[in-house]
């Protein structure tokens, strides 16, 4: 049976004893792809952080790979799982290169540079995502969609077997969107776990293998995306009248009810 990558138990989390959310169970194994969906200031993010292990849990369990997230090191937990925040500019002029570089960190001993077999790894994680040729590029100096690509191979060359996106395709236009998209749905088929929150019910129900939404302090639904992604669950969460209409490609939108 194929070991879970991550799963919380009973988990309530929040901020200095101020629960956010409480009795959110869920688990990811290899292959899964776990989108997280919930309207503004539902808790997504602090989810995230809870299970990045950056905040403590209120109540219940994480676990990573089987284990309490409590009892890895740092290096064990950058190398079960990768975290890729949304592009935004930096600050220093990195090479995309570079950038991706830092993925190796945990792999790396203390004090010692990046090596021939970390650069071959980071360039290996750049052709993966079909941006080999940017990597002496300046990060700052390409698109958005390719930084955001940039940012998902740093967390592969991490060789994690779990990436945790966080809306990757906010700020992103139509064709980046589709690319980063695109990718995630590779990543999968390789047999990566990847959770990924998102404002798209759309995506959720085009990429996901499981659905989580959060709202109103709980996970107000949990399963397959024909199920979680719904009208009358989209309707209740977001306080809107919508529908899941089926194209005639045979895709699944949602849209208002008129
Ligand atoms: N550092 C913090 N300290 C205390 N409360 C916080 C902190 N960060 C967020 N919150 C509160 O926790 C709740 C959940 O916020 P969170 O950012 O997790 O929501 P979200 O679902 O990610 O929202 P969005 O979709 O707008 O990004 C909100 O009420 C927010 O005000």
């Amino acid at each position: 049976m194929e070991l879970n990558v991550l799963g919380a138990r009973g988990l309530s989390i929040g901020y200095d004893g101020r629960t956010v959310a409480a009795g959110i169970d869920l688990t990811v194994a290899r292959g899964d792809v776990l989108c997280l969906l919930g309207p503004n200031g539902a808790g997504k993010t602090t989810l995230f952080k809870t299970l990045l292990g950056l905040l403590p849990p209120i109540a219940g369990d994480v676990t990573v790979g089987e284990r309490p997230l409590g009892s890895l090191t740092r290096a064990e937990l950058a190398k079960s799982m990768a975290y890729v925040p949304q592009a935004q500019v930096m600050e220093f002029a990195y090479t995309v290169l570079d950038l991706v570089l830092m993925g190796r960190t945990a792999h790396l001993g203390p004090f010692s540079a990046p090596g021939r077999r970390d650069h071959e790894r980071a360039h290996a994680a750049l052709a993966d995502l079909g941006i080999a040729d940017l990597a002496d590029a300046e990060a700052n100096r390409i698109s958005g969609g390719q930084r955001q690509l940039c940012l998902v191979a740093r967390a592969l060359a991490q060789d994690a077997p779990l990436l945790v996106m966080d809306e990757p395709t906010a700020s992103l236009d139509l064709g980046n969107r589709l690319l980063v998209l695109e990718r995630v749905r590779a990543l999968k088929a390789q047999n990566y776990g990847v959770v990924f929150s998102t404002h798209d019910p759309d995506q959720a129900r085009e990429l996901a293998t499981t659905v989580a939404v959060i709202a109103g302090g709980r996970l107000a639904a949990y399963g397959a995306p024909q199920d979680t992604v719904t009208g009358p669950i989209l309707s209740a969460v977001y306080g809107v009248d919508v529908v899941v209409e089926r194209t005639e490609s045979g895709r699944h939108v949602v849209a208002p009810r008129y």
